[in-house]
């Protein structure tokens, strides 16, 4: 399989491989925050989902596990036996996939802001329905509500049309193909198949994946640790790249 995915690569040719999965109605873009950061130490590779920014488009409905298949066929493109794995929401969701279907192909994993399942399914399908009829400007308001808290909102408007901006570009398809693959997604039973030494961040604040997401998933996984981050919701990263920045890093270097 050759992958149909869109990917940046920066940092050190020679560097140990990370991989950076974004939100749902994102692209790689989204990881600008931490980009200079991690960028120093690792040779970062930021993908957009099947269905997103540059990547194709096929007709939906999307699985996770395609949206993983994808991802190996990226690594086996690139040449890359092995990386570490951080993805926040859907890029989170798509590293549990990867972590227990492949686990060769793993080293350390982070999940951010992200959940194992996320119903209710209906409202995933009807999301897909809405966005496919109306286009994506009719649900825009209510996620971006979730993206960041109203504080930060407020204080950085110029952030938040960014990120505005990032999911209104999102092909219809490929956005409602995505939904499709978080309505049908139960990756609570893969879990304990996971070995990758696994860091899971949460958004004090987040809405759309609360803590409790996070500890379901931190019971399940041997050995995995929980941070959550302060006055920070859905993107995190976004909001509090600092204290993200730090935990990634800490995280990546123990390996
Ligand atoms: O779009 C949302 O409501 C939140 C979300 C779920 C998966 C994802 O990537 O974002």
């Amino acid at each position: 399989m050759t992958s149909r995915l869109h990917a940046t690569v920066d940092g050190p040719a020679d560097a140990p491989v990370l991989l950076l999965g974004s939100s749902l109605g994102t692209t790689g873009a989204m990881w600008a925050p931490q980009l200079a950061a991690l960028a120093a130490r690792y040779r970062v590779i930021r993908y957009d989902h099947l269905g997103h920014g540059d990547s194709a488009v096929p007709l939906g409905p999307y699985r996770i596990e395609l949206l993983g298949r994808e991802v190996l066929a990226l690594l086996d493109d690139l040449g890359v036996p092995r990386a570490h794995y951080a993805g926040l929401s859907l890029g989170g969701m798509v590293g549990m996939w990867l972590a227990a279907h492949a686990p060769e192909r793993v080293d350390r994993l982070a999940l951010l802001c992200t959940s194992a399942s996320l119903g209710p399914a209906e409202g995933w399908r009807q999301r897909a329905a809405t966005v496919r009829a109306a286009g994506m400007a009719a649900i825009a308001d209510a996620v971006v509500a979730r993206w960041f808290t109203p504080p930060f909102a407020e204080s950085r408007p110029e952030v938040v049309a960014a990120h505005r901006a990032l999911l209104t570009a999102t092909p219809t398809g490929g956005y409602a193909g995505c939904c499709e693959a978080i309505a049908a997604m139960d990756l609570r039973p893969d879990l304990g198949k996971i070995a990758a030494p696994t860091l899971v961040i949460a958004g004090a604040d987040d809405p759309a994946t609360p803590v409790d997401h996070a500890d379901a998933i931190v019971e399940r996984i041997a050995g995995a640790r929980l941070a959550v981050v302060d006055r920070a919701a859905h993107l995190a990263t976004v909001e509090q790249p600092g204290q993200v920045n730090r935990l990634l890093l800490k995280h990546f270097d123990e390996g």
